[in-house]
């Protein structure tokens, strides 16, 4: 035996013999037999085989041996099909590669030949037993390969031959009739074949086979499995079949074809019959459990895309190497294998789907980001159309329609996302629109007003009188005024945080988001509410919102005609700003058909000027003034802290809102300026601090910073009954108090600012306007004290019999308090500080309108929480004096004429 190269030949012998030991079925012996197999019982296997070897070791040169039998797979027509398994010998085989397809070591052997007989038996003996120890080996399931029918093979084969030989008597016989075939085929074949698999899948992607690998059932149908694995398969033209979880599979006995997978973007079909391996030593129930499990598994795998790719790699780079026992089919197999092709790979091709996909999403975004190019607008346009048209379609409340709308937006997501990526995709960008139609309709108001601002630069120095002396002077500068732009840029109409939660912003956002941007056509005018200087004030309804606007059109013709676009500019520009309790909130604006609109709060309860007609005597109580001008008095500090002088302060640009609290309006004539807070040390005025006096509301309780109680409210407010006998005894502030007056305080009041426009209404006027010698900040409070002293008394203190006369008793005239109606030393003594001649003098000309708070007649009042004290009780018959809109603007529907006429206004406007 040492002729035989390889000490694995050996093991592999003796376990042959060993095997051998245990069949119980013995041939005849072969041809001759030395003295050494004499021991052996004549007709037993270990005998025969030692025959044959006794004569290979005689006539076979051990290159030969090697060279045919070590590395070569048997196809015999009746053991087609045994198992096979790979051994190390075939390993080294390999380094060797045969040409395909062919068997290029299959003599046909028979007892002419003896030298070949044995050749072919010894080859198959070592080959078996080689194999049979790599199974013990390897192979972990001894069911696998049974040791015991590998044996038997060998000797069924062994028998055959010899039995052969033995019916022919050494005579020659035809090759072709009774001869065993033994096809050898290379191993190299197999993992060619094997190794397509793989290459087909990448190089077709529509297409593939897959064949059972040599191992047999348990490697085919492992291949198999680890193909359905990756792959769903449906039923068309299949015997594995899948249904709603349950598949079948049809095993035909004789087929030998190796299953055709076809594979349809991600769809195996199996085109063609499992093979069963009759003779491997798995069976076909094991076949199908494994093939089961495989199934089972690719469910599992489905939703996995990644986990299916990476499988496929894997799974496909392990298949086993070794041929199959059925070589007819492993060579069928390799016919039917194309040949690898460049591959136009699948993956890739998916991969590249997804970044194609990935990619166009990228770039809509980032067209809507830029710029909307026309096909991407166009699509996304219909998007957010179709979007919005369902909205519109349903009835629903205007409150609610926003909500139901971004509802339905998130639902028609989730349901998009649910069903395909790409409609997910589209509904995001029909976001993405529908956020840049906002943010565009946003710009071009803004462009707008930039636009105007260009044409029109805020400049002019011109005195303009009313007709009425009530009536507001606009002789408008803006030496003092800082650049708009600058201010604009930080405030805009969505940043409003005190009036976040209200119902109108979602309102105009639904609007706009169904429509695009705003214009007079989103608006039924219901009627007018005024008509000042610059523009007319309507009463409008968001269409199909039930939400009520103030709208101030203003016709920019006219305004250049009339030199007072700057006006409307500053305007436009502060209400821009603005974002307090007591000033109005600017919803939108917009130009439509050269009208400036100015979407605003509407106040139902129409201005103080028409309230206080409608009070007892004229005027309002002293608790109810009081209220008012606290009002007033906050919404002048936070217009003063922006840096802006209102100089336009009177009761019928006081309006009244449906809670009662009042919104100061009317910034036409305001000046805007910089204003520097500091940090002012208090020093002790004592005499001269006129917080030091009793204000005649000064037992309240709401003194306690902390009392919100509703019941605390009332006190604020109520009227104290004021003796006129004896004046209070004057209290000394305790201990608390000084030291809080003592504290350094923080002063926003625009000091500096100068103008020298005349600007502002003949009885408000200040006396330095009307002197011509500049004017700051002061002169709100001037108006200030008129207007409690209007409210109080029923008539401004220097009414003179026309504006001239006015506006020279502003000048000239002392100040003085008619005897009736009876209003408080506090009231009075405010009114003194105010209306001082002296705008230095004046009580707020330093420290703004902190000071004035600190005034008694304020005492007990809690500035924080003014907003939820209880206003001053409104008449129930209440008329605003809006004027209805009828004829000839009316249409006999409620509306203006000018909505019946869309877009084209032809209504009054002065
Ligand atoms: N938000 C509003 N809600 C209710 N009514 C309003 C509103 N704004 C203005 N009005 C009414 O419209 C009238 C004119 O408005 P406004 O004073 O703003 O216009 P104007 O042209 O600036 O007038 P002015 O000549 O006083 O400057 C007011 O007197 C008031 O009665």
């Amino acid at each position: 035996m040492g002729s035989f190269a390889g000490a694995c030949e050996i093991v592999e012998e003796k376990d042959v013999v060993r095997l051998a030991k245990h069949s119980s079925r013995y041939c005849k012996p072969a041809l001759g037999s030395s003295s050494k197999d004499m021991e052996r019982p004549v007709g037993s296997m270990e005998y025969d085989i030692d025959q044959l070897f006794q004569s290979i070791s005689i006539k076979q040169s051990p290159g030969r041996v090697m060279g045919s039998s070590s590395f070569h797979h048997l196809e015999t027509s009746a053991s087609a099909g045994t198992s096979r398994s790979t051994s190390p010998s075939k390993k080294s085989a390999m380094k060797k590669p045969f040409p395909m397809g062919v068997t290029p070591r299959s003599p046909r052997v028979g007892p002419s030949d003896s030298v070949s007989l044995k050749q072919a038996l010894r080859d198959l003996c070592i080959s078996k037993a080689s194999e049979m120890a790599a199974q013990k080996r390897l192979s972990k399931s001894a069911a696998a390969s049974p040791r015991v029918s590998e044996a038997d093979r060998i000797k069924s084969l062994y028998r055959q031959v010899l039995n052969e030989s033995a019916g022919r008597s050494g005579l020659p016989v035809d090759k072709g009739k009774s001869l065993v075939e033994v096809s050898l085929t290379p191993v190299d074949d197999i993992p060619s074949s094997s190794k397509s698999v793989p290459d087909v899948l990448e190089t077709k992607p529509s297409k593939f086979l897959s064949e059972p690998s040599q191992s047999g059932n348990r490697s085919g149908l492992q291949s198999l499995r680890e193909t359905v694995l990756l792959y769903k398969s449906n039923n068309s033209g299949s015997s594995l079949s899948f249904g709603s979880g349950d598949f079948e599979i049809d095993f035909e006995e004789n087929a030998t074809s190796p299953p055709h997978m076809v594979i349809e973007d991600g769809v195996v079909e199996i085109d063609k019959h499992v093979t069963s391996v009759p003779s491997c030593s798995g069976s076909k129930v094991d076949a199908e459990k494994e093939l089961e499990k495989s199934i089972y598994l690719s469910a599992r795998v489905q939703s996995e895309p990644k986990a299916v790719k990476s499988g496929l790699e894997g799974k496909l780079d392990n298949v086993p190497s070794s041929g199959t026992e059925n070589i007819k089919l492993v060579n069928k197999v390799k016919r039917n294998i194309p040949r690898p092709k460049p591959r136009p790979k699948r993956k890739i091709l998916v991969k590249k789907k997804l970044r194609v996909v990935v990619a166009s999403a990228t770039k809509m975004v980032e067209e809507t980001d830029t710029s909307l190019e026309p096909s991407a607008s166009q699509t996304l346009c219909q998007k957010c159309h179709c979007s919005l048209k369902s909205i519109t379609t349903e009835n629903h409340p205007p409150t609610n329609g926003l909500r139901s709308l971004s509802e339905n937006v998130s639902n028609k997501e989730t349901s998009k996302e649910s069903s395909n990526s790409c409609e997910v995709n589209d509904s995001r960008e029909a976001n993405i629109v529908m956020q840049e139609h906002a943010i565009q309709t946003n710009y071009s108001e803004e462009g707008d007003v930039n636009e105007q601002r260009r044409e029109n630069p805020t400049s002019s120095d011109k005195i303009i009188f009313s007709l009425s002396s009530k009536d507001s002077i606009r002789n408008y500068s803006s030496s003092t005024s800082m650049s708009e732009e600058s201010n604009l840029s930080r405030f805009s109409c969505g940043n409003k945080p005190h009036m976040s939660m209200d119902v109108r912003w979602e309102a105009i956002k639904h609007v706009k988001l169904q429509c695009g941007p705003l214009g007079l056509r989103h608006f039924n005018l219901l009627k007018k509410l005024g008509c000042g200087d610059i523009g007319t004030v309507y009463l409008a309804e968001l269409v199909g919102t039930n939400c009520l606007f103030a709208i101030k059109v203003m016709d920019n013709e006219f305004l250049a005609r009339r030199k007072k676009t700057p006006r409307a500019q500053a305007e436009r520009a502060i209400l821009k700003m603005l974002d307090h309790p007591f000033l109005p909130t600017l919803y939108a604006q917009f130009i439509s058909d050269n009208l400036s609109c100015l979407v605003m709060e509407y106040c139902p309860g129409g201005d103080l000027h028409v309230l206080r007609q409608k009070q007892l005597n004229r005027c309002f109580s002293e608790p109810a003034a009081r209220f008012y001008v606290a009002e007033v008095l906050l919404a002048l500090e936070y217009l003063h802290m922006l840096g802006v002088i209102y100089r336009d302060l009177k009761p019928e640009n006081i309006l009244v809102r449906e809670d009662g609290h009042i919104m100061l309006t009317d910034f036409d004539l305001s000046l805007r300026c910089e204003v520097n807070p500091t940090l002012l040390k208090t020093t002790s005025h004592a005499g001269k601090d006129p917080a030091r006096m009793s204000g005649p509301y000064n037992t309240s309780n709401c003194i306690q910073p902390l009392c919100i109680e509703p019941s605390c409210r009332v006190p604020c407010f109520s009227p104290r009954l004021l003796s006129n006998s004896k004046p209070r005894k004057q209290r000394r502030p305790d201990l608390l108090t000084q030291q809080f007056r003592s504290l350094p305080q923080l002063v926003a009041e625009p000091t500096e600012a100068r103008s020298n426009s005349f600007v502002g209404t003949h009885e408000y006027l200040a006396p330095e306007i009307i002197k011509g010698e500049g004017h700051g900040a002061a002169v709100d409070w001037w108006t200030f004290g008129v207007l409690l002293y209007e409210l109080l008394y029923g008539k401004t203190p220097f009414k003179g019999y026309d504006n001239e006369e006015t506006l020279s008793n502003v000048v000239f005239q002392n100040l003085k308090f008619p005897d009736s109606p009876l209003v408080s030393f506090q009231a009075k003594d405010l009114i003194r500080r105010l209306v001082m001649k002296d705008p230095e003098s004046r009580l707020g000309s330093v420290k703004g309108a902190a000071e004035i708070k600190r005034h008694p007649f304020f005492e007990g009042l809690n500035w924080a929480l003014i907003r939820c004290a209880i206003p001053p009780e409104l008449p129930d018959v209440y008329d605003n004096g809006a004027t209805e809109a009828t004829s000839p603007q009316g249409n006999g529907n409620g509306y203006l004429e000018c909505k019946a006429m869309g877009d084209h206004l032809e209504f009054e406007l002065f």
